[in-house]
């Protein structure tokens, strides 16, 4: 059952000056923020920086030591978690994938797989499908149970560039048709930034926040990931002239979908994927030198912030 009308103002998730301890350690403290229906936010900071920690405390997996975490009443989370304990060596197909954390209509299986662009795939193995696909069937089995907020931690692990547009692009889509709220965790910064309403950026603590405009922008960002972070958003929106479906053809900025790419189509945003040439694409993002292996954001974070400097509308340093 959806949240009622009247509760849709309300955020589904606060948290308020959240703190988890462990082993004498604060993993992450004055954690404060919401989630509402429709709204994307995006947890983004470096390894170990809390991020599951978070959203485990936010749907109620890990409970705080100190703080509050308020929930709406009825509040139904579908959550993809970052690792799943699945045996490879035993034959499992999408369709059983799909009803593992419970039993699920044959039609609701079927509207989920199709709105992720697996339909065809109910009875392959899930051995067999790319990074893509799995990650996609891990969306549709989140969603088929339709939830008022789903948690998506890293969803793009083992996706290929293309792949990762597909799967934010789906998100949107989630959100648009179904006016759930997303709770998103990243540390990839390019696709990210355009996909989110508000970013959050962790490292133990809220380090800032806002808008992914003010908080690419921000000094603390900068000094979390690296100057050329701060022009992913820039990156995005220039050259995302085309869209990957989910099923691989593509869809073009004037409403035309091909099979494929046009030569001519700004791509990928200098990801070197290692292993193949994109010369033909050079002059559209020479200048995008994102390097996709080993993902070597630089992160310079310096316990002192120093405080001089200016924060962009939006960004609110915490
Ligand atoms: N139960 C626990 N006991 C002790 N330390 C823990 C526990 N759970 C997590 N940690 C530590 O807390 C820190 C934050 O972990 P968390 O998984 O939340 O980070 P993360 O930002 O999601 O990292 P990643 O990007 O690598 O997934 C890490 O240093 C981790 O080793």
């Amino acid at each position: 059952m959806p949240l009622p009308a009247t509760s849709e103002a309300r955020p589904l998730v606060s948290l308020s000056n959240v703190g988890v301890r462990r082993s004498g350690r604060w993993l992450v403290r004055g954690v404060d923020f919401s989630v509402s229906r429709g709204e994307i936010v995006t947890l983004i900071g470096p390894n170990g920086s809390g991020k599951s920690t978070t959203v485990k405390t936010a749907i109620g997996v890990i409970r705080p030591d100190e703080g509050k975490v308020t929930r709406a009443s009825g509040l139904k989370v579908g959550y993809v978690p970052q690792k799943l304990a699945i045996d490879w060596t035993l034959p499992l197909t999408v369709r059983r994938l799909m009803t593992l954390t419970g039993p699920l209509s044959d039609s609701d299986m079927k509207e989920a797989l199709g709105a992720v662009g697996l339909s065809h795939m109910r009875d392959a193995e899930v051995q067999h499908l790319s990074g893509g696909e799995f990650q996609r069937a891990l969306m549709a089995r989140a969603m088929a149970r339709k939830p008022d907020l789903l948690v998506l931690d890293e969803p793009v692990q083992g996706v290929d560039f293309s792949g990762e547009i597909a799967i934010y692009d789906l998100m949107k889509t989630i959100r648009n048709t179904t006016g759930c709220g997303i709770l998103l965790i990243s540390h990839d910064l390019h696709v990210v930034m355009a996909a989110t309403d508000t970013v959050i950026c962790l490292n133990g603590h809220i380090c800032c926040r806002g808008t992914p405009q003010a908080v690419t922008q921000s000094a603390e960002y900068v000094r979390l990931f690296g100057s050329r972070a701060a022009q992913s958003l820039a990156v995005y929106s220039h050259d995302h002239d085309h869209t990957h479906l989910p099923d691989g053809r593509v869809l073009h900025a004037d409403g035309s979908v091909t099979d494929h790419c046009h030569p001519e189509d700004g791509h990928h945003y200098g990801h070197d994927h290692a292993g193949h040439d994109h010369s033909s694409h050079s002059r559209d993002h020479a200048h995008h030198d994102h390097e996709h292996a080993g993902h070597d954001h630089a992160h310079h974070h310096t316990a002192d912030d120093g405080h001089g400097h200016k924060h962009p509308a939006g960004a609110r340093h915490v």
